[in-house]
């Protein structure tokens, strides 16, 4: 899941667009970039690190010019070189950069056909370099030394009629302006928002509205599912619905794990969506466990505890943050390869010994994928001195690969991959696990906003809305990017060099 930002303004846009990457920072650690234009000439600054480390005070002086978009990257394709961090520039037509938040799921069939048809070699193995040149392609079609709103309109249409799997994006266009557009399932989020001054009015669009609310932009909207918006340089406003079909079938993960909780997701507060989790996942536990005694609710920082608080409060049950997190460390999920994911739980978290002593206590997590976090933390759990220690997931078993921009793509990773519950609980270690049911975390979720028919869950069940995956497609995605595939690659590509980065290496 990355994040990403784009701003048409009316004054330097550098810092506001620093300051929304490190609010969506929980969306990708793994590399940051920003590119501004100025009198006609992008800058670019982009580079593996936190956005904090990326950018230090001589890039943020040379990213002049009121108009850029940023980028926070967690790798779901291709390799974690500093060559395939974002965004992404093409030199025709015009000159074109993009940020892309997903996966495409037909990469290497637009890579083919954009040599065939259009000889237009792709030099990362990333797929946002492809979507950038299905895109320049598409522009490139028209004449025109302009291009206006139509011909922007008419390149999208061909793009999400060409392009399957999951996109939010920006584009940002020399002497143009600035075009986002969602993929036509809506799966991953983007919202836009503007900003009234005294030079006109300013635009910006964000993965999440938090860093509109961050950087003073008032929310408009979400852009929908299949549509694209154009905001020129001079602010001009246009959008059009560019797709024949569209489902609003926004990633039910985002709301587990993923979003920022003080988000509005598809008019859904990512917030009150985690309490309703918590209230049907403390009903299902008074259910289906009221021959088990629990003394206390303790969450498993950061993510859950706001839906541990919610189910203390309906087992009517004390709520201790007996586990102290690490503000250092980052979220170990997205951390890239096993060795470090694991090695970062205990450095992470570590145990107050008094909450646990003596205690039979409920453990709770927003999910289990690779039971990285929880066998750990069971483990500390019991070390701390627990008498039993139960466990309680708010999401359902995570049994199958995503394709659509969370990396997960190897179902012999799932700790809950073709095993039922019983045996996930000995693999963990507990005395006892419960997993919230998927059409009670659809309603949970879908409580806050019951327009939305349909969510991205084929983690949880296996079916892909873009109807294009098969267990042909899914055996290649577990051997190309399979942990131990990853880090033969990985070893590779750090070997290359970047091509349009070379401030990347001046340190
Ligand atoms: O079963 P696993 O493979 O361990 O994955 C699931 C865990 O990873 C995430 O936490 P993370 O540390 O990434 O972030 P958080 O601080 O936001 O909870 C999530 O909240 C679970 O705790
Ligand atoms: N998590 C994402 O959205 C990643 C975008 C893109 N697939 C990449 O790997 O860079
Ligand atoms: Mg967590």
């Amino acid at each position: 899941m990355c994040g990403i930002v784009g701003i048409v303004g009316k004054s330097p846009v550098n810092q506001a667009i620093y300051d929304g990457l490190t609010v969506l920072q929980h969306r990708g650690q793994d590399a940051a970039g920003i590119i501004t234009i100025d009198n006609n000439t992008f800058s670019l600054r982009k580079a593996n690190g936190l956005v904090k480390d990326v950018f230090h005070t001589r890039h943020m002086k040379r990213l002049q010019g009121s108009i850029g978009i940023g980028h926070v990257r967690y790798p779901t394709a291709g390799s974690s070189s500093s060559a395939e961090a974002q965004p992404f520039y093409v030199n025709s037509p015009f000159g074109i950069a993009l940020a892309h938040n997903g996966n495409l799921t037909n990469a290497e069939a637009l890579k083919e056909r954009l040599f065939t048809l259009a000889r237009r070699h792709v030099n990362t193995t990333s797929d946002s370099e492809i979507l950038l040149n299905i895109l320049a392609h598409e522009l490139g079609k028209s004449e025109k030394m302009k291009l206006d709103a139509e011909d922007m309109f008419a390149a999208i249409n061909e793009v999400n009629s060409l392009a399957t799997g999951g996109y939010a994006s920006i584009a940002m266009i020399i002497g143009h302006g600035i075009l986002a557009f969602r993929d036509p399932s809506g799966i991953r989020p983007l919202v836009f928002g503007k900003r009234e001054t005294e030079q006109g009015t300013e635009y910006m669009f964000a993965s999440e509205s938090v860093a509109l609310k961050i950087d003073g932009y008032d929310f408009v909207r979400d852009v929908a599912p299949g549509e694209a918006i154009y905001v020129t340089e001079d602010g001009e406003f246009h959008s059009q619905l560019c797709a024949k079909q569209t489902t609003h079938a926004p990633c039910i993960f985002e709301f587990v794990y993923f979003a920022r909780p003080d988000s509005v997701i598809d008019k859904m507060s990512v917030y009150a969506t985690r309490v309703n989790m918590g209230t049907k996942l403390g009903e299902k536990i008074a259910r289906e466990w009221s021959d088990k005694e629990i003394d206390v609710v303790i969450p498993i920082p950061e993510t859950s505890c706001d839906i541990a608080l919610e189910i203390a409060s309906v087992l009517d049950l004390p709520y201790r943050q007996g586990f102290v997190k690490n503000r250092y460390i980052g979220r170990t999920f997205i951390m890239p390869g096993q060795e470090m994911r694991k090695k970062s739980v205990r450095r992470k978290l570590n145990a107050i010994d008094s909450e646990f002593k003596g205690k039979n206590v409920l453990l709770v997590d927003d999910s289990i994928v690779r039971g990285t976090t929880s066998a750990q933390i069971v483990e500390m759990a019991r070390e701390a001195g627990a008498k039993n220690v139960y466990f309680a997931s708010a999401a359902p078993e995570v049994r199958f690969p995503n394709v659509y921009g969370i990396d997960m793509p190897s179902a012999a990773e799932l700790i809950a991959h073709g095993r039922e519950v019983e045996d996930i609980n000995a693999s963990i270690g507990s005395d006892g696990l419960i997993y919230q049911s998927l059409p009670d975390l659809i309603a949970a979720v879908r409580e806050e906003n019951p327009e939305i028919t349909r969510f991205e869950t084929s983690v949880f069940d296996g079916q892909y809305i873009t109807g294009d995956i098969d267990q042909n497609y899914l055996n290649r995605v577990d051997a190309l990017r399979n942990d131990s595939a990853k880090s033969t690659r990985e070893k590779a590509m750090s070997a290359s060099l970047e091509l349009h980065n070379q401030e990347a290496g001046e340190e």
